[in-house]
């Protein structure tokens, strides 16, 4: 377990202080970002968690909003205003601010191109961004109950592995919306600050079932590489 002793964990004992602390990491780790770099390249996760922190971070006035540029980790690939979509949630929560992140600044999916074309173009405009600025400051992740991060569900097929091109379709028969669109390990693993949120004693236990089951490696548990980069801060709510 020693390659994961970087890993900070921060515990909350309430849905508030989860929102507010998590929230609040954010809002250091973007300024730290545009301190040092001028702005911050923020790539965020959907699923059922995040929201409240993403509307408490949109909120903050502490953050130079034009100078952060918006992408997601992953995607459903279905209409935006799907209340599936990680678009849409996005919409209602960080995007909802008085002030939100401007339009230009938003790189998000064209979810109607036909599925390869959306992947691609995807891919290809995230490609555009990092080329110019460099990797991610920031990315959320979640975990599901199987142990996936983003869209990469175990076994995380060979494509997932791939630095390029930098997203992947997947597939999922398990959870909401089959098909998927995902950033790939290397993109997400290059980010210069991965922050997880989990929230719930069943997210620390799918948590300590990986750290006790290393062993059976990144297919299983897309979560390691990432936290091997030493740049991972957890936050928990039990
Ligand atoms: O869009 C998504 O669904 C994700 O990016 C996914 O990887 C999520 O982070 C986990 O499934 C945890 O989801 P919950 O927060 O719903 O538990």
């Amino acid at each position: 377990m020693s390659q994961y002793q970087h890993t900070r964990i921060k515990h909350t004992n309430a849905p508030a202080a989860f929102v507010t602390e998590s929230a609040q990491l954010l809002i250091k780790l973007i300024n730290d970002a545009i301190a040092a770099r001028g702005r911050c390249l923020l790539g965020l996760s959907g699923g059922s968690t995040p929201g409240p922190i993403y509307t408490a971070l949109g909120t903050s006035s502490e953050v130079q909003w034009d100078k952060v540029f918006l992408f997601l980790v992953d995607e459903r690939y279905i209409a935006k205003e799907d209340k599936n979509a990680n678009h849409n949630m996005l919409l209602n929560t960080i995007l909802k601010a008085e002030k939100p992140i401007p339009e230009a600044n938003r790189i998000l999916l064209n979810t109607t191109l036909p599925i390869a074309e959306c992947v691609a173009d995807y891919g290809a405009r995230l490609q555009k961004l990092f080329h110019e600025y460099g990797p991610a400051d920031v990315l959320t992740l979640g975990m599901g109950p199987d142990g996936h991060i983003a869209s990469l569900f175990p076994p995380v097929v060979p494509a997932g592995f791939q630095a390029e091109p930098l997203t992947v379709n997947t597939q999922t028969e398990q959870f909401a919306v089959r098909e998927r669109v995902s950033l790939t390990l290397p993109v997400i693993q290059a980010a210069r600050a991965h922050v997880f949120f989990f929230n719930g004693a069943d997210k620390e236990q799918i948590w300590n079932t990986m750290l006790e089951h290393s062993s059976e490696g990144a297919t299983r548990w897309p979560a390691l590489p990432v936290l091997e980069q030493g740049r991972t801060t957890v936050v928990f709510n039990t």
